[in-house]
């Protein structure tokens, strides 16, 4: 790996090489006991509290340039920092517990600026029903926000990444592709409402969704499509060693977002591409489907299939076309194998 930069590789096969070097030489998470699950394989780790619970703890990173469009309010980076992480533990199928909020930020940033910033988190983490409890300030060339979130979940009720069995349905929460339609409208300069355009700046944790799907028992695996609906079912099929067969004609997409997008790839694109959508992906046993029907806004999109035969998109003309492995990605993306 020496003189290889990595920009060349991306996020995901960093987290692969990182998430090696802090396991031990058997493959188990290195330390002490009671993590059951560590680096690199969900959403959160998961720990062991010895009791019928579990911690699930996440951390995520946003800053000024990549992550908060011009056009967003202070309020809003505020909220968007919150919710990034509330949607890791939503994810897990967790309830939070509590979020910690390190701010770096230039020394002449305005008193003013700031308390707008930690009013969006607190009111973000007041609607998931949870709270700031502590942080960091730093001085910083750009505004860079680090949140840390805890949840606790039960157990038996706890929801991976693993878990998902051919056969199973695959569903979403909310809308695919409204968040990635802002981004285009945003940079090119073309109008759209403030239904889209709060899908990027004002993401809404999926706090309740999640609480009330693992509590239906109906659930095989569930996550965020933080990174976009195609990067999600990549990480599934790794963890749950399924493919997947999404039809096209099911996808969640709003009436504006599919007259925005000039062309069907352009649509194609922001439902499966470009992410920010912050919604709920999950596997679902079909024999208890009628047990998550009306616990909230939910969508079949598809079907989990064996492995072998791949993430796959069937068009409303019944063609099957693959589904690209790439997604939003840091560190300038460029696709890893399926297999690492
Ligand atoms: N620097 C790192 N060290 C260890 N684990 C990491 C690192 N960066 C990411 N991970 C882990 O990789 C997994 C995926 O991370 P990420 O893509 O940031 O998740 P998400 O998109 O859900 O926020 C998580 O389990 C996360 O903890
Ligand atoms: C300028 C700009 N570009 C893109 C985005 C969209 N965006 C920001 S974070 C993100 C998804 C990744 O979020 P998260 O899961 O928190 O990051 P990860 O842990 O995967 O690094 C997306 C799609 C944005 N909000 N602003
Ligand atoms: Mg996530």
């Amino acid at each position: 790996m020496k003189n290889t930069k990595v920009s060349s590789v991306g996020e995901r096969a960093l987290i692969s090489i990182l998430s090696e070097i802090f396991k031990a030489p058997d493959g188990r998470e290195k330390g002490q006991e009671g993590i059951l699950i560590g680096a690199g394989s969900d959403d959160c780790a998961v720990l062991d509290l010895k009791g019928e619970d579990c911690l699930v703890v996440t951390t995520d990173m946003l800053h000024r340039t990549t992550d908060f469009p011009e056009e967003m309010t202070p309020w809003q980076m505020g909220w968007m920092s919150a919710a990034v992480n509330l949607s890791d533990i939503a994810a897990m199928g967790a309830e939070p517990i509590g979020l910690v909020m390190a701010i770096g930020m230039p020394a002449d940033t305005e008193i003013a600026f700031v308390e707008a910033l930690a009013k969006g988190m607190q009111a973000c983490a007041e609607f998931c029903g949870t709270t700031i409890i502590g942080g960091d300030l730093d001085t910083h060339a750009e505004l860079t926000i680090t949140g840390t979130a805890l949840g606790r979940v039960k157990k038996d009720q706890l929801l991976l990444r693993r878990g998902a069995r051919p056969g199973d349905l695959v569903c979403v929460t909310g809308y695919t592709g409204s968040a990635g339609a802002a981004l285009e409208a945003l940079q090119s300069r073309k109008p759209v409402s403030e239904t889209v355009l709060n899908a990027l700046f004002e993401p809404v944790p999926r706090t309740k969704e999640a609480r009330m799907l693992a509590e239906s028992g109906a659930v095989t695996s569930m996550m965020d499509t933080s990174d976009g609906l195609a990067m999600s079912l990549y990480d599934f099929s790794r963890q749950s060693r399924v493919g997947f067969r999404v039809r096209e004609n099911a996808l969640p997409i709003l009436v504006e977002v599919r007259k925005f997008a000039s062309n069907p790839d352009k649509l194609r694109e922001f439902a499966l591409y470009t992410g920010g959508d912050f919604e709920l992906l999950i596997t679902i046993d079909p024999q208890k489907i009628k047990k998550v029907q009306n616990i909230c806004n939910l969508v079949v999109i598809g079907e989990c299939t064996k492995y072998e035969a791949g993430i796959v998109l069937e068009s409303p003309e019944c063609n099957l076309i693959t589904i690209e492995q790439r997604g939003y990605q840091q560190l300038k993306a460029e696709a890893v194998d399926r297999s690492s």
